[in-house]
């Protein structure tokens, strides 16, 4: 089981809700993934046009755990009033913290996520940063609080999937007991096992699904693809290496009488 500010979930998938074409294929997807986390902006552009209340209740029936996000926020004062807002509306110390620092990447403002983080961990809140793979950056997330990290493996919306992988080994060596989740940019399934394959505790996506032909069909895809990876992980997998051994082991030579 992975454990999130000591809440045990057994599923590793974590899913936005955007962008989905109406609110009944999110519920399916949300329903095929198996997913037990469901992260929900403040700010956001509702599916199939409800918004504010309407579509806030309808998430509360999906019966998942809600990480509310602070999505579209670009500076301290910004995000801790959206989060703070947040956990009135969702009654969760969770918060999912956002702090973009461009326009053209949405690559996260480290500086003011530090800050951010700080302020509300020191307010009660239990943060998940999500961030870039820069390991001062987590340090620094892990001294104001932070308990989780989420360090990107692309820009958000990209579908790029892991763009520097030895980055996320290396963040991974690095913080061996914290639960690490790669938050956007995953873009297939495949990128998706291989985050866990580095030993990564969880992933978070939302354009890959909502985006699909069949989001329902592909939030299962990646459900698949996250649960192998991770077993795969736990199994040991074998190191690349560069010269051939036989894979059938030969003891002299064949007789035949
Ligand atoms: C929904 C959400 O929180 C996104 O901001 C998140 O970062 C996912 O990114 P992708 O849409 O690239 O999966």
């Amino acid at each position: 089981m992975l454990d999130l500010y000591g809440v045990k979930v057994a599923s590793r998938l974590l899913l936005g809700t955007a962008r989905y074409p109406s609110p009944s294929v999110l519920a399916e997807a949300v329903k095929r993934s198996a997913t037990e986390i469901v992260t929900v902006s403040l700010r956001r552009e509702a599916a199939g046009g409800r918004s504010g209340g309407a579509f806030f209740e309808m998430i509360r029936q999906l019966g998942v755990r809600v990480l509310p996000n602070t999505a579209g926020c670009h500076g301290v004062s910004e995000a801790v009033l959206t989060a703070k807002m947040a956990r009135e509306v969702f009654q969760t110390n969770w918060i999912k913290l956002e702090v973009i620092g461009n326009h053209d990447t949405l690559q996260p403002d480290v500086f003011a996520l530090v800050e951010a983080a700080r302020i509300l961990t020191s307010e009660g809140f239990e943060v998940f940063p999500y961030t870039t793979d820069d390991l001062v950056v987590a340090e620094r997330l892990m001294e104001a609080g932070c308990k989780v990290l989420m360090p990107w493996c692309a820009p958000i919306g990209t579908a790029a999937g892991p763009l520097n992988p030895s980055a996320l080994r290396s963040i991974r060596a690095h913080f061996p007991e914290m639960p690490l989740i790669v938050d956007a940019g995953i873009g297939r399934p495949s990128h998706a096992a291989t985050v866990m394959e580095l030993g990564f505790d969880a992933v978070l996506l939302n354009t890959a699904v909502a985006g699909a032909r069949d989001p329902g069909i592909m939030a299962e895809a990646f459900a698949g693809a996250i649960d192998a990876g991770r077993q795969a992980f736990n199994a040991g997998l074998l190191e690349p290496r560069d010269m051939a051994v036989p894979s059938t082991p030969v003891i002299g030579k064949a007789v035949f009488a």
